[in-house]
């Protein structure tokens, strides 16, 4: 007899399950070499939110199959210069940024939110510790992003959250991700472990001091970790606490791809001149054209600029 099951994390391809009747399955295998729906060229063969279907064995079950993914969230694996899957059949991905301790970076949350839309998956912003007084350029970068329709969430969590009662938008995250799977990607010490343990106390993700974990370069998440909600009245919200990055690099991809993925260089895409146009010096190229009217912000061309410079640099 088959049944299907939702990967929540795994390590050296050994996996932790949940069955779609909610059952846990620890420590299970891959049945065979190579996972049947699955590409040798993929630098891991399952990422949380994966589906896979399981065979009964005698000594326990086993993974027969990844089923059809209906997205899949990726990053660049900079050691193993591969693309590597952090989630799969994903609802929404949260970008997780900070005021500061981190300081906010607008070219990493650009990059993972053109990551979400090339995935055609939608995204949204948390500014957790907001509890942090909020530097005028975040603001200015918040609001860009929020005229493109990202939707933003100010959060607090943790110690803080307790130390003043507030939770800032918290609960309203909590109502919208409810039924849903969510995938949280953050640089290091941002708060995405405490904003987990915040929304699902059982999940007890282990969290960090950030000036020790930042001095020491020490990171706390070394694997993505799916936690789900044991609360299966409420649909199970599955939330999917990826290892925090310091960047957050977009290197499988050509300068045309990645403009595709700004939401607000759309409109002007289809009238540059030059055939395969990078958008960086070409004669007649209307995203240029719309930057110097004003109808691209100078902040998002600027981190379109780097990503691309970086991508040439790559490949030259
Ligand atoms: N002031 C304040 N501190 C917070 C808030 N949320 C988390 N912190 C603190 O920030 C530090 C880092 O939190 P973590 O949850 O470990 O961060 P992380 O993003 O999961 O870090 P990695 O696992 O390295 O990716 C901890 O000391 C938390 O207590 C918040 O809303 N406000
Ligand atoms: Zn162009």
């Amino acid at each position: 007899m088959s049944l299907s099951a939702i990967v929540m994390w795994g390590a050296n391809n050994i996996y932790n399950l949940r069955t779609l009747e909610g059952r846990i399955c620890e420590n299970v295998r891959i049945k065979g070499k190579v996972l049947p729906g699955t590409d040798i060229s993929e630098a891991n063969p399952l990422a949380p939110g994966d589906l896979v279907t399981l065979v009964e064995e005698e000594g326990g079950v086993r993974i027969l199959e990844r089923q059809e993914r209906r997205n899949v969230v990726h990053r660049w694996n900079r050691k193993r210069r591969k693309m590597q899957a952090i989630a799969a059949n994903v609802d929404t991905v949260f970008v997780v940024a900070a005021p500061e301790d981190p300081p906010y970076r607008p070219n990493f949350v650009d990059r993972v939110l053109v990551m979400a839309e090339l995935a055609g998956i939608p995204a949204a912003v948390i500014l957790n510790k907001a509890d942090k007084a909020v530097p005028p350029e975040v603001e200015r970068h918040l609001s860009i992003l929020g005229d493109l329709g990202y939707p933003l969430y100010r959060t607090i969590a943790g110690e803080a959250a307790r130390r003043i009662h507030h939770e800032g938008d918290l609960p309203a995250f909590r109502k919208d991700t409810a039924r849903a799977v969510s995938v949280l990607v953050g640089r290091s010490g941002v708060g995405k472990s405490s904003l987990v343990n915040s929304l699902i106390p059982e999940a007890n993700l282990a969290t960090g001091d950030t000036s020790t974990k930042y001095q020491r370069g020490r990171h706390t998440t070394t694997l993505a970790k799916q936690v789900v909600s044991l609360d299966s009245r409420a649909g199970g919200a599955m939330y999917i606490d990826t290892p925090g990055v310091r960047e957050f690099d977009l290197l499988g991809y050509d300068c045309s791809e990645i403009a595709a993925g700004y939401r607000d260089f759309l409109p002007f895409l289809p009238h540059c001149r030059m055939p395969g146009c990078t958008h960086l010096h070409e004669p007649d190229c209307s995203v240029l054209k719309a930057l110097a009217e004003g109808a691209i912000a100078r902040e998002r061309y600027d981190s379109y600029q780097r990503l691309a410079m970086n991508i040439l640099e790559e490949n030259r």
